[in-house]
């Protein structure tokens, strides 16, 4: 199971959407990460066949998906970004439907929703229109769909926007779950929605793949460039002109800043252990890293 990128670009009407992207994915969770805009949801689309590279190569078990979309197609589940349901249906009743579409038998539908209800946690919803749903009860209404077919890929874009707390937790959880035997690529700009459950993360900003590599090669790539200090208020503007602040913190001495920055950016700052959300920002932020993608 390899789904593999050469060179892929993506440009729209002179917007270059997605960069000279090369990515080899195997099983597993990959965390596709990168700000409003970086291109996350062009390449999803052009994974899931929606959309062609303007060049570059997709290769699926060494097929070609854009001469022969077919083969992934049969194994692809995907939730788009923009995913919409008929309200007045039941979540049994939309899931049969498109069970339906995707050309299961009736028998073998009811079977695989009822399966499916049970997994996402939206048994209980009875006949309740999936109009009423909670943005937490739809999204699960979105992965049961896209696991309809029993996926080997699974794409699914930015699906925690518009969760609480608690459906973001219990979503991420759902997700882990489901990696065990397949490829499971989840869009967003949310570093805390994929720490826990991805074992390889790419970074991506402006359509260019800044970082790629486990949580803890990431971790390594901020190494020595984290630090904080506790400063007056009305210093933290000035500090925001020299280093790339990734969090604030009032306290009754002042502000307690963190920073990235290649020397200590702030008097009295002293280095401090990077967390993901330290490794993130500086990739999106600094130049290209001289290491590049890590691999
Ligand atoms: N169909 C389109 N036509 C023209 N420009 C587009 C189209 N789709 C995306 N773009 C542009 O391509 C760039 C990348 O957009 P994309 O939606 O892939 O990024 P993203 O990382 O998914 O961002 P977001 O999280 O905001 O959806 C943006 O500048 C966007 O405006």
């Amino acid at each position: 199971m390899q789904l593999e990128l050469n060179h892929v670009t993506k440009t729209y009407r002179g917007t270059q959407a997605v960069a000279d992207v090369s990515l080899r994915i195997g099983p597993g969770v990959l965390g596709l990460l990168g700000p409003n805009g970086a291109g996350k949801s062009s390449l999803m689309r052009i994974l899931s066949t929606i959309t062609r590279p303007t060049t570059g190569t997709v290769i699926w078990n060494g097929t070609d998906i854009v001469a022969r979309p077919e083969p992934l197609r049969r194994v692809l589940g995907y939730l788009p970004q923009d995913f919409g349901v008929y309200p007045n249906l039941s979540a049994g009743e939309f899931l049969r439907y498109l069970a339906a579409v995707k050309g299961l038998t009736s028998r073998s539908a009811k079977a695989r929703v009822d399966e499916l209800l049970e997994l996402v946690n939206l048994t209980e919803t009875g006949s309740r229109p999936v109009g009423t749903f909670s943005g937490g009860m739809r999204q699960r209404v979105g992965i049961a769909q896209a696991l309809l077919g029993d996926p080997e890929l699974l794409v699914v874009d930015e699906p925690t926007v518009g969760l609480d707390p608690e459906e973001r937790m219990r979503f991420r959880n759902l997700l882990g779950d489901l990696a065990n035997d397949r490829i499971v690529i989840l869009s967003t700009h949310i570093v805390s929605d994929i720490e826990a459950i991805a074992d390889d993360i790419a970074i991506l900003t402006a359509g260019e793949l800044r970082r790629r590599g486990t949580p803890e090669e990431l971790l390594r790539s901020a190494d020595g460039l984290v630090w904080e200090a506790t400063v007056p208020v009305d210093a933290v503007t000035e500090i925001r002109q020299r280093a790339t602040i990734t969090r604030t913190v009032r306290t009754a001495q002042g502000v307690r800043v963190r920073a990235v920055a290649v020397t200590s950016p702030m008097p009295g700052a002293r280095p401090v252990e990077p967390d993901l959300e330290d490794a993130y920002v500086n990739a999106v932020h600094s130049p290209m890293a001289p290491a590049g993608v890590i691999r």
